[in-house]
Protein backbone atom coordinates (compact mmCIF):
# COMPACT_ATOMS: atom_id res chain seq x y z
CA UNK A 1 0.00 0.00 0.00
CA UNK A 2 0.94 3.38 -0.77
CA UNK A 3 3.26 5.10 1.78
CA UNK A 4 0.93 8.11 2.27
CA UNK A 5 -2.49 5.87 2.56
CA UNK A 6 -0.90 3.33 5.03
CA UNK A 7 0.72 6.52 7.14
CA UNK A 8 -3.15 8.14 7.61
CA UNK A 9 -4.84 4.76 8.37
CA UNK A 10 -2.20 4.20 10.72
CA UNK A 11 -2.49 7.47 12.62
CA UNK A 12 -6.06 6.94 12.67
CA UNK A 13 -5.27 4.38 15.56
CA UNK A 14 -2.13 5.53 16.72
CA UNK A 15 -2.82 9.64 17.43
CA UNK A 16 -4.65 11.62 18.65
CA UNK A 17 -6.97 12.97 15.58
CA UNK A 18 -6.06 16.71 16.29
CA UNK A 19 -2.25 15.64 15.47
CA UNK A 20 -3.30 13.58 12.38
CA UNK A 21 -5.45 16.60 10.38
CA UNK A 22 -2.67 18.83 11.14
CA UNK A 23 0.32 16.79 10.04
CA UNK A 24 2.10 18.53 7.07
CA UNK A 25 0.16 21.66 7.60
CA UNK A 26 1.89 25.41 8.10
CA UNK A 27 -0.95 26.76 9.77
CA UNK A 28 -2.64 25.26 12.95
CA UNK A 29 -6.30 24.10 11.14
CA UNK A 30 -7.17 21.89 8.76
CA UNK A 31 -9.75 23.52 6.40
CA UNK A 32 -12.88 21.71 6.75
CA UNK A 33 -13.49 19.66 3.28
CA UNK A 34 -16.41 18.13 1.81
CA UNK A 35 -16.33 15.01 -0.44
CA UNK A 36 -19.28 13.94 -2.38
CA UNK A 37 -19.11 10.29 -3.90
CA UNK A 38 -21.79 9.67 -7.12
CA UNK A 39 -22.40 6.55 -7.13
CA UNK A 40 -22.00 5.69 -3.23
CA UNK A 41 -23.08 2.60 -2.77
CA UNK A 42 -21.75 0.34 -5.81
CA UNK A 43 -19.06 -1.97 -6.23
CA UNK A 44 -16.06 1.09 -6.29
CA UNK A 45 -18.56 3.69 -4.32
CA UNK A 46 -18.80 1.11 -0.86
CA UNK A 47 -14.78 0.75 -0.39
CA UNK A 48 -14.16 4.25 -1.64
CA UNK A 49 -16.93 5.81 0.41
CA UNK A 50 -15.09 3.83 3.41
CA UNK A 51 -11.59 5.42 3.09
CA UNK A 52 -12.60 8.54 2.42
CA UNK A 53 -14.16 8.48 5.76
CA UNK A 54 -11.25 7.28 7.07
CA UNK A 55 -9.29 10.23 5.50
CA UNK A 56 -8.51 13.03 7.96
CA UNK A 57 -9.12 15.64 5.47
CA UNK A 58 -12.44 15.17 4.74
CA UNK A 59 -14.75 16.62 6.92
CA UNK A 60 -17.98 16.51 5.29
CA UNK A 61 -19.00 13.22 3.04
CA UNK A 62 -21.88 13.07 1.16
CA UNK A 63 -22.87 9.92 -0.30
CA UNK A 64 -25.13 9.26 -3.65
CA UNK A 65 -26.49 6.60 -5.08
CA UNK A 66 -30.00 6.07 -7.05
CA UNK A 67 -30.08 2.57 -4.62
CA UNK A 68 -29.44 1.50 -1.33
CA UNK A 69 -27.53 4.54 -0.27
CA UNK A 70 -28.86 4.58 3.44
CA UNK A 71 -27.83 1.00 4.23
CA UNK A 72 -24.18 2.39 3.22
CA UNK A 73 -24.39 5.64 4.88
CA UNK A 74 -25.94 4.59 7.86
CA UNK A 75 -22.92 2.01 8.24
CA UNK A 76 -20.08 4.27 6.81
CA UNK A 77 -21.10 7.03 9.38
CA UNK A 78 -20.97 4.83 12.78
CA UNK A 79 -16.94 5.02 12.08
CA UNK A 80 -15.31 6.84 14.81
CA UNK A 81 -13.24 9.57 12.46
CA UNK A 82 -13.39 13.25 11.63
CA UNK A 83 -15.78 13.54 8.93
CA UNK A 84 -19.98 13.77 9.15
CA UNK A 85 -21.87 11.63 6.97
CA UNK A 86 -24.89 12.10 5.05
CA UNK A 87 -26.74 10.01 2.61
CA UNK A 88 -28.70 11.09 -0.46
CA UNK A 89 -30.85 8.63 -1.68
CA UNK A 90 -32.94 10.08 -5.32
CA UNK A 91 -32.47 12.36 -7.96
CA UNK A 92 -34.17 14.87 -5.55
CA UNK A 93 -31.26 15.16 -3.49
CA UNK A 94 -28.85 15.34 -5.64
CA UNK A 95 -28.42 18.98 -5.50
CA UNK A 96 -28.22 18.46 -1.61
CA UNK A 97 -25.41 16.26 -1.82
CA UNK A 98 -23.24 18.32 -4.11
CA UNK A 99 -24.21 21.94 -2.50
CA UNK A 100 -20.96 23.02 -0.90
CA UNK A 101 -18.54 20.15 -2.40
CA UNK A 102 -14.57 20.68 -3.11
CA UNK A 103 -13.85 17.23 -4.39
CA UNK A 104 -16.73 15.22 -6.48
CA UNK A 105 -15.89 11.67 -7.21
CA UNK A 106 -17.80 9.63 -9.66
CA UNK A 107 -18.02 6.27 -9.91
CA UNK A 108 -21.66 5.99 -10.98
CA UNK A 109 -22.48 3.22 -13.91
CA UNK A 110 -22.15 -0.14 -15.39
CA UNK A 111 -18.76 -2.16 -15.24
CA UNK A 112 -17.99 -4.39 -17.81
CA UNK A 113 -18.57 -8.32 -18.44
CA UNK A 114 -15.89 -10.80 -20.03
CA UNK A 115 -16.01 -9.96 -24.11
CA UNK A 116 -16.87 -6.16 -23.67
CA UNK A 117 -14.62 -3.51 -24.05
CA UNK A 118 -14.93 -0.47 -22.08
CA UNK A 119 -16.45 1.36 -24.95
CA UNK A 120 -19.37 -0.98 -25.14
CA UNK A 121 -20.26 0.75 -21.68
CA UNK A 122 -20.70 4.17 -23.52
CA UNK A 123 -24.40 4.05 -24.36
CA UNK A 124 -25.34 3.29 -20.93
CA UNK A 125 -22.37 5.59 -19.06
CA UNK A 126 -22.32 8.38 -21.29
CA UNK A 127 -25.95 9.56 -20.31
CA UNK A 128 -25.35 8.78 -16.67
CA UNK A 129 -22.12 11.28 -16.38
CA UNK A 130 -23.96 13.99 -18.30
CA UNK A 131 -26.75 14.22 -15.77
CA UNK A 132 -24.54 14.17 -13.00
CA UNK A 133 -21.87 16.64 -14.51
CA UNK A 134 -25.07 19.01 -15.39
CA UNK A 135 -26.10 19.10 -11.78
CA UNK A 136 -22.27 19.65 -11.06
CA UNK A 137 -21.98 22.43 -12.87
CA UNK A 138 -25.76 24.05 -11.24
CA UNK A 139 -24.93 22.90 -7.78
CA UNK A 140 -21.05 22.84 -7.16
CA UNK A 141 -19.09 24.69 -10.19
CA UNK A 142 -15.82 25.26 -8.57
CA UNK A 143 -15.50 21.52 -7.76
CA UNK A 144 -13.17 18.81 -8.47
CA UNK A 145 -14.40 16.74 -10.24
CA UNK A 146 -12.73 13.28 -10.25
CA UNK A 147 -14.00 10.74 -12.81
CA UNK A 148 -14.08 7.28 -12.60
CA UNK A 149 -16.51 6.12 -14.47
CA UNK A 150 -15.69 4.40 -17.71
CA UNK A 151 -14.96 4.75 -20.88
CA UNK A 152 -13.01 7.13 -19.41
CA UNK A 153 -11.25 8.45 -22.49
CA UNK A 154 -14.85 9.84 -23.52
CA UNK A 155 -16.57 10.76 -20.37
CA UNK A 156 -14.17 13.23 -19.10
CA UNK A 157 -14.64 15.10 -22.22
CA UNK A 158 -18.19 15.10 -21.98
CA UNK A 159 -17.96 16.31 -18.60
CA UNK A 160 -15.79 19.18 -20.50
CA UNK A 161 -18.32 19.72 -22.72
CA UNK A 162 -21.10 19.73 -20.16
CA UNK A 163 -19.09 21.98 -18.16
CA UNK A 164 -18.73 24.24 -21.18
CA UNK A 165 -22.18 24.45 -22.22
CA UNK A 166 -22.77 25.67 -18.18
CA UNK A 167 -20.74 28.35 -18.47
CA UNK A 168 -18.40 26.10 -15.40
CA UNK A 169 -15.82 24.98 -17.22
CA UNK A 170 -12.24 24.95 -15.99
CA UNK A 171 -9.73 22.39 -17.29
CA UNK A 172 -8.12 23.02 -13.95
CA UNK A 173 -10.47 21.10 -12.09
CA UNK A 174 -11.54 18.23 -14.18
CA UNK A 175 -9.50 14.77 -14.01
CA UNK A 176 -10.08 11.17 -15.45
CA UNK A 177 -8.88 9.12 -12.96
CA UNK A 178 -6.04 6.72 -14.05
CA UNK A 179 -4.12 6.38 -10.80
CA UNK A 180 -5.62 2.35 -10.90
CA UNK A 181 -2.98 1.81 -13.89
CA UNK A 182 -0.10 3.63 -12.03
CA UNK A 183 -1.25 1.32 -8.98
CA UNK A 184 -0.69 -2.04 -11.23
CA UNK A 185 2.56 -0.58 -12.99
CA UNK A 186 4.09 -0.19 -9.70
CA UNK A 187 2.62 -3.50 -8.44
CA UNK A 188 3.92 -5.13 -11.63
CA UNK A 189 7.52 -3.51 -11.75
CA UNK A 190 8.11 -4.09 -8.42
CA UNK A 191 7.40 -7.70 -8.77
CA UNK A 192 9.72 -7.67 -12.08
CA UNK A 193 12.63 -5.33 -10.64
CA UNK A 194 12.62 -7.17 -7.33
CA UNK A 195 12.46 -4.14 -5.48
CA UNK A 196 10.28 -2.80 -2.29
CA UNK A 197 7.57 -2.07 -4.04
CA UNK A 198 6.52 1.49 -1.46
CA UNK A 199 9.49 2.42 -3.52
CA UNK A 200 8.61 2.30 -6.70
CA UNK A 201 7.53 5.39 -9.04
CA UNK A 202 6.42 4.56 -12.40
CA UNK A 203 4.40 7.58 -14.55
CA UNK A 204 1.48 5.98 -16.72
CA UNK A 205 0.59 8.33 -19.70
CA UNK A 206 -1.91 8.48 -22.28
CA UNK A 207 -5.83 7.49 -21.23
CA UNK A 208 -7.54 4.81 -20.00
CA UNK A 209 -8.15 1.97 -22.06
CA UNK A 210 -6.09 -0.88 -23.61
CA UNK A 211 -3.12 0.61 -25.91
CA UNK A 212 -4.18 4.15 -25.08
CA UNK A 213 -2.17 3.38 -21.86
CA UNK A 214 1.24 4.05 -21.32
CA UNK A 215 3.27 3.02 -18.98
CA UNK A 216 6.78 4.63 -18.89
CA UNK A 217 8.96 1.99 -17.69
CA UNK A 218 12.16 3.77 -19.06
CA UNK A 219 11.77 5.87 -16.40
CA UNK A 220 10.58 3.68 -13.17
CA UNK A 221 12.47 4.27 -10.44
CA UNK A 222 13.95 2.77 -8.37
CA UNK A 223 16.24 1.57 -11.58
CA UNK A 224 16.10 -1.30 -12.78
CA UNK A 225 17.51 -4.04 -15.55
CA UNK A 226 14.98 -5.42 -17.09
CA UNK A 227 14.92 -6.73 -20.43
CA UNK A 228 12.96 -5.09 -23.66
CA UNK A 229 10.74 -8.43 -23.42
CA UNK A 230 10.59 -7.96 -19.42
CA UNK A 231 9.38 -4.24 -20.08
CA UNK A 232 6.98 -5.53 -23.50
CA UNK A 233 5.06 -7.81 -20.68
CA UNK A 234 5.06 -5.22 -18.42
CA UNK A 235 3.39 -3.02 -20.47
CA UNK A 236 0.64 -5.60 -21.61
CA UNK A 237 -0.02 -6.30 -18.45
CA UNK A 238 -0.47 -3.02 -17.10
CA UNK A 239 -2.45 -2.39 -20.11
CA UNK A 240 -4.39 -5.22 -19.89
CA UNK A 241 -4.88 -5.18 -15.98
CA UNK A 242 -8.32 -4.53 -15.90
CA UNK A 243 -9.57 -7.60 -18.51
CA UNK A 244 -7.71 -9.66 -16.29
CA UNK A 245 -9.68 -8.52 -13.09
CA UNK A 246 -13.27 -8.97 -15.55
CA UNK A 247 -12.24 -12.09 -16.40
CA UNK A 248 -11.22 -13.12 -12.86
CA UNK A 249 -14.67 -11.84 -11.62
CA UNK A 250 -16.00 -13.78 -14.33
CA UNK A 251 -19.54 -11.77 -15.16
CA UNK A 252 -19.91 -10.22 -11.48
CA UNK A 253 -18.13 -6.75 -12.50
CA UNK A 254 -14.70 -5.26 -12.72
CA UNK A 255 -12.02 -4.20 -10.21
CA UNK A 256 -13.24 -2.33 -7.16
CA UNK A 257 -11.34 -2.92 -4.47
CA UNK A 258 -8.19 -1.59 -6.49
CA UNK A 259 -9.95 1.13 -7.66
CA UNK A 260 -11.40 2.25 -4.43
CA UNK A 261 -7.73 1.99 -3.24
CA UNK A 262 -6.53 3.86 -6.40
CA UNK A 263 -9.80 7.06 -6.38
CA UNK A 264 -8.80 7.54 -2.35
CA UNK A 265 -5.50 8.03 -3.29
CA UNK A 266 -6.37 10.38 -6.25
CA UNK A 267 -8.86 12.05 -4.04
CA UNK A 268 -6.32 12.45 -1.28
CA UNK A 269 -4.19 14.05 -3.71
CA UNK A 270 -6.25 16.68 -4.43
CA UNK A 271 -7.93 17.53 -1.02
CA UNK A 272 -3.65 17.70 -0.66
CA UNK A 273 -3.48 20.52 -3.47
CA UNK A 274 -6.66 22.55 -2.36
CA UNK A 275 -4.92 22.54 1.25
CA UNK A 276 -1.83 24.20 0.00
CA UNK A 277 0.68 20.93 0.73
CA UNK A 278 3.49 21.36 -1.74
CA UNK A 279 5.09 18.95 -4.25
CA UNK A 280 2.00 16.64 -4.86
CA UNK A 281 2.17 14.75 -8.07
CA UNK A 282 -0.28 12.61 -10.08
CA UNK A 283 -1.12 11.43 -13.54
CA UNK A 284 -4.61 12.22 -14.51
CA UNK A 285 -6.28 12.10 -17.89
CA UNK A 286 -6.72 16.11 -18.63
CA UNK A 287 -6.73 18.52 -20.65
CA UNK A 288 -3.66 18.51 -22.65
CA UNK A 289 -1.98 21.37 -25.27
CA UNK A 290 1.09 19.08 -25.92
CA UNK A 291 -0.27 16.73 -28.43
CA UNK A 292 -2.73 17.29 -30.83
CA UNK A 293 -5.47 15.52 -28.44
CA UNK A 294 -7.14 17.49 -26.70
CA UNK A 295 -7.01 15.44 -23.24
CA UNK A 296 -3.63 13.46 -22.73
CA UNK A 297 -3.26 11.42 -19.07
CA UNK A 298 0.01 12.81 -17.42
CA UNK A 299 2.00 13.50 -14.53
CA UNK A 300 1.10 16.42 -12.67
CA UNK A 301 1.98 18.22 -9.71
CA UNK A 302 -0.36 20.12 -7.46
CA UNK A 303 -0.59 22.29 -4.70
CA UNK A 304 -0.47 26.38 -3.71
CA UNK A 305 -2.36 27.64 -0.91
CA UNK A 306 -5.62 28.59 -3.52
CA UNK A 307 -8.07 25.84 -3.86
CA UNK A 308 -6.41 24.71 -7.49
CA UNK A 309 -3.93 22.03 -8.78
CA UNK A 310 -3.32 21.57 -12.22
CA UNK A 311 -3.88 19.41 -14.84
CA UNK A 312 -0.49 18.53 -16.80
CA UNK A 313 -0.30 17.42 -20.44
CA UNK A 314 1.40 14.93 -22.06
CA UNK A 315 4.49 13.19 -20.18
CA UNK A 316 5.24 16.57 -17.73
CA UNK A 317 4.80 17.27 -14.34
CA UNK A 318 3.85 20.98 -13.26
CA UNK A 319 4.76 22.97 -10.14
CA UNK A 320 1.72 24.86 -8.53
CA UNK A 321 1.25 28.33 -6.73
CA UNK A 322 -1.40 30.09 -5.38
CA UNK A 323 -2.91 30.62 -8.57
CA UNK A 324 -2.49 26.92 -10.38
CA UNK A 325 0.53 26.12 -12.00
CA UNK A 326 3.88 27.92 -11.42
CA UNK A 327 6.27 25.66 -13.02
CA UNK A 328 5.43 22.83 -15.66
CA UNK A 329 8.73 20.17 -15.15
CA UNK A 330 9.93 18.35 -18.28
CA UNK A 331 9.19 14.61 -18.04
CA UNK A 332 11.86 13.31 -19.67
CA UNK A 333 13.22 11.24 -23.14
CA UNK A 334 10.53 8.43 -23.71
CA UNK A 335 12.46 5.36 -25.04
CA UNK A 336 11.30 4.14 -29.11
CA UNK A 337 9.14 1.13 -27.37
CA UNK A 338 6.96 4.01 -25.56
CA UNK A 339 7.35 6.70 -28.60
CA UNK A 340 6.17 3.93 -30.95
CA UNK A 341 3.37 3.01 -28.21
CA UNK A 342 2.67 7.00 -27.97
CA UNK A 343 2.22 6.84 -32.16
CA UNK A 344 -0.08 3.71 -31.97
CA UNK A 345 -2.65 5.20 -29.29
CA UNK A 346 -3.71 8.54 -31.05
CA UNK A 347 -6.27 6.85 -33.13
CA UNK A 348 -7.95 4.91 -30.89
CA UNK A 349 -7.72 7.75 -28.10
CA UNK A 350 -8.88 10.60 -30.33
CA UNK A 351 -11.89 8.57 -31.29
CA UNK A 352 -13.29 8.31 -28.08
CA UNK A 353 -12.79 11.78 -27.47
CA UNK A 354 -14.54 12.82 -30.33
CA UNK A 355 -16.95 10.40 -29.37
CA UNK A 356 -17.60 11.81 -25.76
CA UNK A 357 -17.34 15.52 -27.56
CA UNK A 358 -20.05 14.39 -30.24
CA UNK A 359 -22.24 12.88 -27.72
CA UNK A 360 -22.26 16.21 -25.56
CA UNK A 361 -23.17 18.34 -28.03
CA UNK A 362 -25.27 16.79 -29.97
N1 LIG B 1 -11.26 4.66 -13.96
C1 LIG B 1 -10.96 3.43 -13.61
O1 LIG B 1 -9.77 3.09 -13.49
C2 LIG B 1 -12.04 2.45 -13.30
C3 LIG B 1 -11.73 1.27 -12.60
C4 LIG B 1 -12.75 0.38 -12.30
C5 LIG B 1 -14.06 0.64 -12.71
N2 LIG B 1 -14.32 1.78 -13.40
C6 LIG B 1 -15.68 2.12 -13.80
O2 LIG B 1 -16.42 2.59 -12.68
C7 LIG B 1 -17.82 2.41 -12.91
C8 LIG B 1 -18.50 1.80 -11.69
O3 LIG B 1 -18.02 0.50 -11.46
P1 LIG B 1 -18.61 -0.38 -10.24
O4 LIG B 1 -17.89 -1.68 -10.29
O5 LIG B 1 -18.62 0.40 -9.01
O6 LIG B 1 -20.11 -0.59 -10.76
P2 LIG B 1 -21.41 -0.97 -9.86
O7 LIG B 1 -22.47 -1.37 -10.80
O8 LIG B 1 -21.02 -1.91 -8.78
O9 LIG B 1 -21.77 0.41 -9.16
C9 LIG B 1 -22.23 1.50 -9.87
C10 LIG B 1 -23.15 2.29 -8.98
O10 LIG B 1 -23.57 3.44 -9.72
C11 LIG B 1 -24.90 3.69 -9.35
N3 LIG B 1 -25.54 4.54 -10.33
C12 LIG B 1 -26.02 4.25 -11.55
N4 LIG B 1 -26.55 5.35 -12.11
C13 LIG B 1 -26.39 6.35 -11.23
C14 LIG B 1 -26.74 7.71 -11.22
N5 LIG B 1 -27.36 8.30 -12.26
N6 LIG B 1 -26.44 8.44 -10.14
C15 LIG B 1 -25.81 7.89 -9.09
N7 LIG B 1 -25.45 6.60 -9.03
C16 LIG B 1 -25.76 5.85 -10.09
C17 LIG B 1 -25.54 2.31 -9.23
O11 LIG B 1 -26.74 2.34 -8.48
C18 LIG B 1 -24.41 1.53 -8.55
O12 LIG B 1 -24.56 1.56 -7.15
C19 LIG B 1 -17.90 1.55 -14.17
O13 LIG B 1 -18.19 2.37 -15.28
C20 LIG B 1 -16.51 0.97 -14.31
O14 LIG B 1 -16.18 0.61 -15.63
C21 LIG B 1 -13.34 2.68 -13.68
O1 LIG C 1 -11.36 -2.68 -16.85
C1 LIG C 1 -12.40 -2.13 -16.52
O2 LIG C 1 -13.45 -2.24 -17.16
C2 LIG C 1 -12.45 -1.34 -15.24
C3 LIG C 1 -11.32 -0.38 -15.09
O3 LIG C 1 -11.22 0.51 -16.15
C4 LIG C 1 -9.99 -1.04 -14.83
O4 LIG C 1 -8.99 -0.64 -15.42
O5 LIG C 1 -9.97 -1.97 -14.00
Amino acid sequence: MRASMLRFIKSLTTSPSSHIVRRGYASEAVPERKVTVLGAAGGIGQPLSLLMKLNPLVSNLALYDIANTPGVAADVSHINTRSEVVGYASDAELGKALEGADVVIIPAGVPRKPGMTRDDLFNINAGIVKGLCEAIAKHCPNALVNMISNPVNSTVPIAAEVFKKAGTYDPKRLFGVTTLDVVRAKTFYAGKAMVPVAEVNVPVVGGHAGITILPLFSQATPKANLSDEVITALTKRTQDGGTEVVEAKAGKGSATLSMAYAGAIFADACLKGLNGVPDVIECSFVQSTVTELPFFASRMQHSGASSLFYSCIFAMEVRLGKNGVEEVLGLGPLSDFEKEGLEKSKPELKSSIEKGIKFATQ
